[in-house]
């Protein structure tokens, strides 16, 4: 059956042997409104379009197409209107249009023109999802039989079209007929016979495919993946397995059909998700029988004999009844499958996703390790720093007090007095002036004066003393000097033995007898520089008076005064 476009003065018909990239639209006759704008444009008087009228895509503008994303098939917008035209000059009257310009028209009428056995839907490739305005198997019958230099028309790319048409035409209905009509174009499409080229896209001069408007298909081919396409062609194992289980049950109901429709699911055959990887990369080899492809096939690849005529594969129709079993029969009754499958889609993103994920994450790790070891090597060089300087500071306190390790432990408990000064144990301890002490001397203004007294013993049988003058006003240390007191062991005898910051030193002996300690000068030498005059004798008194308190007198004997007291003092017991 060959199509033919319904316009004056087009020639424009599908057929066998025709290369020309043109396409064929029903008219919408469930759209009033625009197919009374189709007719306006058309200009047939007398003429009713039917459900095999069609009109030839080169009556419209390019902008009236759109690409389908998956396969690039071109649609026919929904709103699209005819406007272009060649009319001639005088318009031929009713019944008259069509002869005039298509002599040797078979069956030709003003209204349906008849039917040729073809047209009547035997060669059905499918049924239509929900536009009737689109190629059908039941096809008008041509006008006239010709062959029109450019009316040559590719039956499948016609075919293909329609299809695609159609899928884009039912933005009302369900997505699953829109996506039903969708994947019945591009089942047709992949059953394009091989180097047919007689599709709507021509031949780009780099190889690429090229529509008229002169898109190229490669820039809506998205990105794919082994796995994607190997997942698109269980596509093709679910449609065999589908078709296999229901061949049987054909011819169907129409009720069935248009359930089956109903329950096509977006997602099938990949439209969604993956458009590219579904059945245009995966098309059954053969009558519904498809086997699956290699993912490297192109959507134009092998040959099918879904539609045996040419005609057939041309358009799909809803009025298809005839035919047993419909590809679209299939598709849709496939559903169920292709849901499965297209899940398996979303695995395959979400494993990229992870693997990506992964990839981030490893470097990251490896990141990590670099920095470890970085901060490791600083850590060990720390440590040896540490350890070196550790080393220095020993040597530096081992430099400082060389023989502090080689003194003994200082004991916490106190000495044990020796029984030897035991007689002068009334003078240990801590004494504070009190009051301060008054020197006088013949050749002095009297004076005042404090002084601490430190007298103490180590466990030997000495005392140690220390005497030390502060000016009682300024406090600046005058007077000092510092000694030990022995006692010969037995005895009551004393010895005193002093070096004065003066420049003098003495020894002063004596006896004591309780708390009192009476001694003198035994010898006395001094610096060579000393100041004179020079003492020449020395004589002193210790005793605990009443009050506990120690008392101290001083005479001295001078190169310039006889014996005189130079000091007296009392001093009070600041420590036990
Ligand atoms: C046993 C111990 C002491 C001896 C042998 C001694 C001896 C002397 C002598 C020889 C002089 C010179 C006297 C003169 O110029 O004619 C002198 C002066 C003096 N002494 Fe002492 N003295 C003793 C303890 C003290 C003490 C504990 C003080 C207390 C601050 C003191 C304060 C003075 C003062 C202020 C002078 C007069 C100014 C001076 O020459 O620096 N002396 N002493």
């Amino acid at each position: 059956m060959v199509i033919c476009c319904a316009a004056a003065n087009c020639s424009n018909r599908q057929g066998k042997g025709e290369k020309r990239a043109v396409s064929f639209h029903r008219f919408p006759l469930k759209d009033s409104k625009r197919l009374m704008q189709w007719l306006k444009a058309v200009q047939r008087d007398n003429w009713t379009p039917t459900k095999y009228s069609f009109l030839c895509s080169e009556h419209f503008t390019k902008d009236s197409f759109s690409r389908r994303l998956e396969d690039q098939h071109r649609l026919l917008k929904p709103t699209a209107v005819p406007s272009i035209f060649h009319l001639p000059e005088k318009k031929r009257g009713a019944g008259g249009h069509g002869r005039t310009r298509r002599r040797g028209t078979r069956k030709a009428s003003g209204g349906l023109r008849g039917r040729s056995s073809e047209a009547d839907g035997k060669g059905t490739a499918g049924s239509s999802a929900s536009s009737s305005e689109n190629l059908t198997a039941k096809a008008e019958s041509c006008k006239v039989k010709r062959a029109a230099p450019k009316g040559e028309t590719a039956p499948r790319a016609a075919h293909k079209a329609a299809l695609q048409e159609r899928a884009q035409q039912s933005p009302q209905g369900p997505p699953g007929d829109a996506l039903a009509a969708a994947t019945s174009g591009s089942r047709a499409a992949a059953s394009a016979p091989a180097g047919d080229t007689s599709t709507e896209s021509g031949s780009a001069p780099d190889g690429g495919l090229v529509d008229k408007s002169g898109i190229s298909k490669d820039d809506f081919s998205p990105p794919g993946s082994g796995a994607c396409r190997f997942i698109g062609s269980l596509h093709s194992y679910s449609f065999s397995s589908r078709h296999t289980r229901e061949r049987p049950s054909v011819p169907r109901e129409p009720v069935d059909r248009k359930r089956l429709k109903r329950d096509v699911e977006p997602g099938c055959s990949g439209t969604s998700l993956r458009p590219d990887k579904g059945l245009a990369q995966s098309p059954p080899t053969s009558s519904l029988t498809a086997t699956p492809q290699k993912p490297s096939q192109s959507p134009s690849a092998p040959p099918t004999d879904v539609t045996p005529k040419p005609a057939a594969e041309a358009v799909q129709s809803e009025h298809s009844d005839a035919s047993p079993m419909s590809i679209n029969e299939v598709i849709l009754s496939a559903s169920g499958a292709c849901r499965l499958i297209d899940s398996l889609h979303s695995y395959c993103s979400s494993s990229r996703q992870s693997r990506s994920q992964v990839c981030c994450l490893r470097g990251q790790v490896e990141k990590k390790k670099g920095e470890l070891r970085s901060l490791r090597q600083r850590v060990s060089r720390s440590d040896g720093q540490v350890r070196k300087l550790q080393e220095k500071l020993d040597e530096l306190q081992r430099g400082s007090a060389p023989h502090a390790s080689s003194l003994p432990a200082p004991s916490r408990e106190p000495p044990k007095m020796s029984p030897v000064v035991e007689p002068l144990s009334w003078m240990l301890g801590t004494w504070l002036s009190d009051p301060p002490g008054a020197g006088t001397f013949p050749t002095l203004q009297p004076f005042q004066y404090l002084e601490e007294v430190h007298i103490s013993h180590v466990g030997q049988p000495v005392l140690n003393f220390s005497f030390n003058a502060f000016h009682p006003d300024t406090r600046k240390p005058m007077h000092r000097e510092c000694g030990f007191i022995r006692l010969e062991p037995d005895t009551n005898k004393v010895a005193f033995v002093s070096a004065q910051n003066t420049g003098i030193v003495e020894v002063e002996e004596g006896e004591v007898n309780g708390q009192e300690l009476r001694i003198a000068s035994h010898s006395i030498a001094r610096i060579s520089f000393a100041k004179e005059p020079h003492v020449e004798q020395i004589t002193r008194k210790f005793r605990l008076n009443s009050e506990g308190k120690l008392e101290q007198t001083v005479s001295m004997a001078t190169t310039t005064q006889p014996m005189t007291q130079h000091l007296h003092i009392t001093y009070k017991k600041v420590t036990p």
